[in-house]
């Protein structure tokens, strides 16, 4: 038995969700390119869950359904004031609160396939509630309630700010939404897809995969690229701050990939909309900036940006906060763990791999007098 570190080239599952194939994303079949123009981050959870994309009164539906569970119970309202609210990383404050959710869902420990999908539903309603309402109980402002008439990227800024977002906005959220939700096994979705494996509920399986998300290696990443374009301050200084951590084997963070070779396909358009925004919002330093990274880092690696790179610049034209970076990805990435976990059920084997045994052998016991 030979370990493969960190899994690399290990075919683990079988997926009808998302594939990378030779460098394109798609979901289910629907190239990310396609579905990145054209789609609204609805669809793009109703194609996740149901593998095919929906008709208009099956969209309405859904969007009903995410709008009615939006409200989230007051107990956890209420826990958010408990703990030293500015101290806590808000990525920490999202895993407690679904952990904390299922306790409320009578049909947490359900294991129907109804039961399931309702769950599914209420996760992704009530996480764009967690998150907005965590981020205004620190500021010392009230929870907004959502607007029922309000797609979900408009509901989320609405409740973020309690004022009516620009369509720019919500275009630009909107989409920022569709590039993150699934990504076939990354290291998220493949914990979540373990926890489940041993039948344990959906509450369960988002928390450990929120777990999963948050460190910089993976979703972590994007707030981690903001505070180095903040470190970094302005453009002349790109060059040598660049250039002194590659001198000293420091990792870059929103470059490299496990699985793209030539490139993330979703960098593009992330790419994009920093330019457009940024220069909107007279910021377009951090484009700059980001560009210049980009090619230093390419040049000098071989390494291209992952999704995370310029998603950092997009969030903050949004005037979003850089520790909810992170929690909007979760925000995002909860239809695909939902989607993988559904997909677990419906055709389950316990997920249980071997190590390779590299420890000291034939050791006999010495009695603790004697060591
Ligand atoms: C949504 C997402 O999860 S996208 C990924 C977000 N994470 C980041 O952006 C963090 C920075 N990137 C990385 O740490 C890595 O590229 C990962 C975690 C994404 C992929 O990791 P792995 O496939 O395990 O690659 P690994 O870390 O072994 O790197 C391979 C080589 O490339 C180098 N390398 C990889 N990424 C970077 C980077 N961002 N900056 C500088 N060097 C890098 C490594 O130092 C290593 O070099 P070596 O062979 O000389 O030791
Ligand atoms: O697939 C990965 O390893 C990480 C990633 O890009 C994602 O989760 O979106």
């Amino acid at each position: 038995m030979t370990a493969s570190k960190g899994l690399e080239g290990i075919v683990a599952t079988q997926s009808a969700i998302s594939s990378i194939i030779d460098d394109t994303l798609t979901y289910v079949g629907y190239d990310i390119d396609d579905l990145a123009v054209n789609a609204s981050f609805e669809e793009v959870v109703y194609l996740l869950w149901h593998q095919r994309l929906p008709k208009s009164e099956e969209l309405a539906e859904l969007k009903q359904q995410l709008a009615d569970n939006m409200s989230i119970p007051q107990p956890v309202l209420d826990h958010f004031k408990m703990y030293p609210i500015n101290e806590v990383h808000p990525m920490a404050a999202l895993r407690t609160a679904i952990s904390l959710i299922g306790l409320y869902d009578e049909s947490a420990e359900d294991m129907s396939d109804e039961a399931n999908y309702q769950k599914a539903i209420k996760l992704q309603a009530k996480i764009a509630t967690i998150v907005t309402a965590f981020s205004r109980i620190r500021k010392g402002q009230e929870p907004i309630a959502p607007k029922t008439d309000l797609g979900y990227a408009a509901n989320f800024l609405y409740m973020l700010t309690g004022e009516m977002p620009e369509d720019i906005a919500v275009e630009a959220f909107n989409k920022a939404l569709v590039l993150h939700a699934d990504h076939e096994l990354n290291a998220s979705t493949f914990t979540a897809r373990v926890c489940v494996a041993t039948l344990s509920d959906m509450y369960s399986g988002v928390t450990a995969a929120i777990g999963a998300l948050k460190g910089p290696l993976h979703g972590g990443a994007n707030e981690q690229v903001m505070k180095m374009l903040m470190e970094i301050g302005s453009e002349e200084n790109v060059e040598s701050f660049i250039r002194e951590k590659l001198d000293n084997k420091e990792k870059i963070m929103g470059f490299g990939h496990r699985v793209y070779r030539k490139g993330d396909p979703r960098a593009k358009h992330l790419r994009e909309m920093s330019k457009k925004l940024t220069t909107l919002r007279g910021e377009e330093k951090y484009y700059n900036m980001s560009e210049k990274i980009e090619s230093i880092v390419t040049g000098e690696k071989n390494l291209p940006p992952n999704v995370d790179f310029y998603s950092a610049s997009v969030y903050h034209s949004l005037d979003i906060d850089h520790d909810l970076f992170t929690p909007i990805f979760a925000v995002s990435r909860i239809s695909g763990w939902v989607a993988h976990i559904l997909e677990q059920y419906s055709n389950n084997r316990l997920i249980r791999p071997r190590a390779e045994y590299i420890g000291p052998d034939m050791q006999k016991y010495v009695p603790i007098e004697e060591r």
